[in-house]
């Protein structure tokens, strides 16, 4: 099934090198490489080995899918040697340093579409020069938005309006104008790169403007009106293929999605909640990057604890437990031993997709990235949204405002990593879980979601939204090869 006709597309994607990004894009190449694509996944060593296994796969199947090595260059801004993964940063200087790194790409980028001669470039939105990087082989650059279209218009109207700027106090909610939906917000929830009109930031969103076009892991029936938005009011060319996790279909592609945690310890969980009623569970998990407090995780706890629901806690995802070396509890004592046959903790990485899919799972507990989000929506399970950055403010409000699949958890604030507070106390986290779990909504939620998990997979069968977007995408791409 290799392609080797002159006349197949060859498309390079470029994701930037954090999980909640590498995974959603390596999951496009694959789409796109079984629709006769070649595709080459350009990636740094250390990165594209956690991913190798899974394109080895869809090698051995015939699909023509490789990476093209790009060395990263920690030692010149000052990163350890082999340092060259977002999610492995500590602190803020660290996460400096790396996206420093990241700019010094453009030139070895251009060196390697030289050589390669792809048509098509598909970039992650943190790479604004990636544009011109395309350029200089004279070819088209698309961006890929790891964000959802309501989530880009919510930003587009606080960048073009300023509405937060026209109220006094840091809790007043004012209005979103010219979206949609009614979407209200407080000062607190916009991102400071917002607030403060942070040159990088306002780079990102504008290189939008001088691309061919932006892709987008969404699907139409999931937020028509913010898609609709988005091409006629903000004017920008985009094709929504998502959820893109939903090519991942056999349980070995699924368990080894992120290429992280031990596989015995994933199985196990598996095991455990396959032997749990149908929508018993709560499913936790905060993404890829942050990381509560020791104080926080203890109110998490005690909330788990009292409202008597089973679950499945995924703490300290990728990173080392900082509460060890603080000396600090970040578990009341004798919790896990309490929880036995009724709570699990994973500390690592967990299968979340297939959890996801399991009967047991009837509730997640998420910080709204927007992979989680889509995830959630593409098994149908209804969610707890807590929000703790970058964009998640935006999704928890399509979340529990416009699709009305989950409650929010009360978080007020935008928050940086590793903050040394509470953000939220015991009984409102309880609160928020029996809501979800066991109150007399949860039917309506869980009926909404399942309605949605209907639409996302009907989007990417043949005919449907998706299947129909990336088609007229690929039409597109072939007929400015043949000029
Ligand atoms: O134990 C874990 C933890 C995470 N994941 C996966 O990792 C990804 C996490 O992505 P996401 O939910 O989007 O969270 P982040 O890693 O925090 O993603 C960053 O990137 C996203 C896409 O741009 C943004 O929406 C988020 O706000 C931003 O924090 C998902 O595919 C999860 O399935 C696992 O499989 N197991």
């Amino acid at each position: 099934m290799m392609s080797s006709q002159p006349s197949s597309l060859h498309i390079a994607f470029f994701p930037y090198l954090v999980h909640g990004h590498m995974i959603p894009t390596i999951d496009m190449a694959r789409i796109f490489a079984r629709k006769g694509v070649k595709a080459s996944i350009i990636c740094t060593p250390n990165n594209a080995s956690l991913f190798s296994k899974t394109i080895e796969r869809d090698r051995e199947q015939g699909y023509d899918i490789s990476f093209l090595t790009i060395k990263f260059p920690s030692a010149e801004v000052g990163l350890p040697e082999g340092c060259e993964h977002g999610n492995s940063l500590y602190t803020e200087e660290m996460l400096t340093k790396f996206h420093k790194a990241t700019t010094l790409l453009q030139e070895p980028l251009e060196q390697l579409l030289k050589e390669h001669n792809p048509d098509c470039l598909v970039a992650d939105m943190m790479y604004p020069w990636a544009t011109e990087a395309a350029s200089s082989v004279e070819i088209p650059r698309l961006v890929f938005h790891g964000m959802s279209s309501s989530a880009r218009c919510m930003f587009d109207c606080l960048y073009r309006y300023k509405p937060h700027k026209n109220v006094e106090s840091d809790f007043d909610p004012f209005i979103l104008p010219g979206l949609p939906d009614q979407i209200t917000m407080t000062k607190l929830q916009v991102p400071p790169f917002i607030k403060e009109e942070n040159q990088d930031a306002i780079q990102i969103f504008e290189a939008e403007l001088n691309c061919y076009g932006v892709v987008l892991n969404s699907f139409y029936e999931l937020e028509p009106a913010y898609i609709e938005h988005y091409r006629r009011v903000m004017g920008r060319k985009a094709w929504q293929i998502g959820p893109v996790s939903l090519c991942n279909k056999d349980n070995e592609d699924k368990l080894q999605r992120g290429g992280l945690g031990s596989i015995y310890e994933q199985v196990y969980c598996l095991t455990w909640l396959a032997s749990k009623e149908p929508n018993s569970v709560l499913y936790i998990c905060f993404g890829s990057r942050f990381n509560f407090s020791a104080v926080q995780f203890l109110e998490i706890a005690k909330a788990l604890e009292s409202s008597g629901v089973k679950f499945i806690w995924v703490v300290n995802t990728g990173q080392e437990m900082k509460s060890d070396e603080d000396n600090e509890e970040w578990l009341p004592e004798g919790f896990e031993k309490k929880m036995e046959g009724k709570g699990l903790i994973i500390r690592g990485w967990a299968p979340q997709v297939l959890i996801l899919d399991q009967e047991a799972t009837g509730g997640f507990m998420t910080h709204c990235g927007w992979n989680s989000i889509l995830e959630g929506v593409a098994a149908g399970v209804p969610m707890i949204t807590w929000p703790l950055q970058a964009e998640q403010f935006c999704n928890e409000k399509l979340v529990t405002d416009v699709l009305r699949i989950g409650v929010g958890v009360g978080a007020q604030e935008w928050t940086r990593s590793h903050e040394r507070k509470i953000l939220l106390r015991k009984e409102g986290i309880e609160k928020a879980v029996s809501r979800l779990m066991v109150g007399v909504e949860a039917e309506d939620f869980r009926k909404r979601a399942e309605a949605l998990k209907e639409m996302a997979g009907k989007a990417i069968e043949q005919g449907g939204s998706s299947y129909s977007d990336l088609n007229a995408l690929l039409e597109e791409l072939r007929s400015i090869k043949s000029g």
